[in-house]
């Protein structure tokens, strides 16, 4: 499980994420719903290590990492896709996965294979360069990726962000799948609010910097989220 309380953080003096409380139970998936700039990524960046915690803690089941280095909490099993389906764009796809995979020996290859089950697409794109991919299955490269490293928390920024709707279809499909294979917990930020919604146990809508409403999610919480957003 995942545990914020109070968190705030942000760049140098500029303060951008206040006092945001936050849970991922185990095998639950949290939606953070938010316009552009609100604070989402910063706030995955805390969770991350990627910057550190000006007040408040970060839990992951037993364990306060909040001064944890981004290392550590990998190793920990937490797995971060950012926004922007990244990838190194030279290296086939399938050297994408193995650079990953490579740090995990045996279990890697089998993670490695068991990501290519979840995105059947990928298998015949493995030779190919993925700065070459559509941004669609360079995403699915970057999620796959991820999960070679056998994450318990899996930190999605904007997974669909300019994909095409058959391929969010996908992408959702595989979470749910993930989900209902074992106990993994989705961080989830997003625009697409019907999908992120429909699929969270808990949605929150971030405003500037703050948590301005929380809801159980559900398919028919999905007018309530959109109402939220408008405010
Ligand atoms: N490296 C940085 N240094 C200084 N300020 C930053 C930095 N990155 C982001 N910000 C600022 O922090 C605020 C929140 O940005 P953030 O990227 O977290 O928003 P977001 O909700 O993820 O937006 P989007 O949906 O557009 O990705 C913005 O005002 C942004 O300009």
């Amino acid at each position: 499980m995942l545990e914020l309380t109070g968190v705030s953080t942000g760049y140098g003096r500029t303060a951008v994420v206040h006092d945001v409380d936050l849970t991922v139970p185990d095998g639950a998936l949290t939606a953070v719903l938010g316009h552009n700039g609100a604070g989402k990524t910063t706030l995955l960046r805390a969770v991350l290590g990627l910057l550190p915690v000006r007040s408040g803690t970060v839990l992951l089941g037993d364990d306060d990492v909040t001064r944890w280095p981004p290392h550590r909490r990998v190793r920990r099993g937490v797995a971060y896709v950012p926004q922007g389906q990244q990838s190194f764009g030279q290296l086939t796809a399938r050297e994408n996965l193995q650079v990953v995979a490579d740090a995990y020996g045996a279990e890697g290859r089998r993670r490695t294979a068991e990501a290519l089950d979840l995105f059947p697409a990928l298998g015949p794109l493995l030779g190919r360069p993925a700065g070459l991919l559509s941004g669609g299955q360079r995403q699915q490269l970057a999620i796959a990726r991820a999960l070679v490293t056998g994450p318990r928390l899996l930190v999605l920024d904007e997974p669909t962000e300019g994909i095409q709707p058959n391929v969010v279809q996908e992408i959702y499909a595989a979470v749910t799948a993930l989900r209902s294979d074992g106990d993994l917990s989705v961080l989830l930020v997003e625009q697409h609010i019907g999908y992120a919604v429909q699929h969270a146990a808990e949605y929150l809508v971030m405003t500037s910097g703050r948590i301005t409403h929380r809801a159980p999610g559900g398919a028919t919480a999905v007018a309530e989220a959109r109402e939220a957003m408008a405010l």
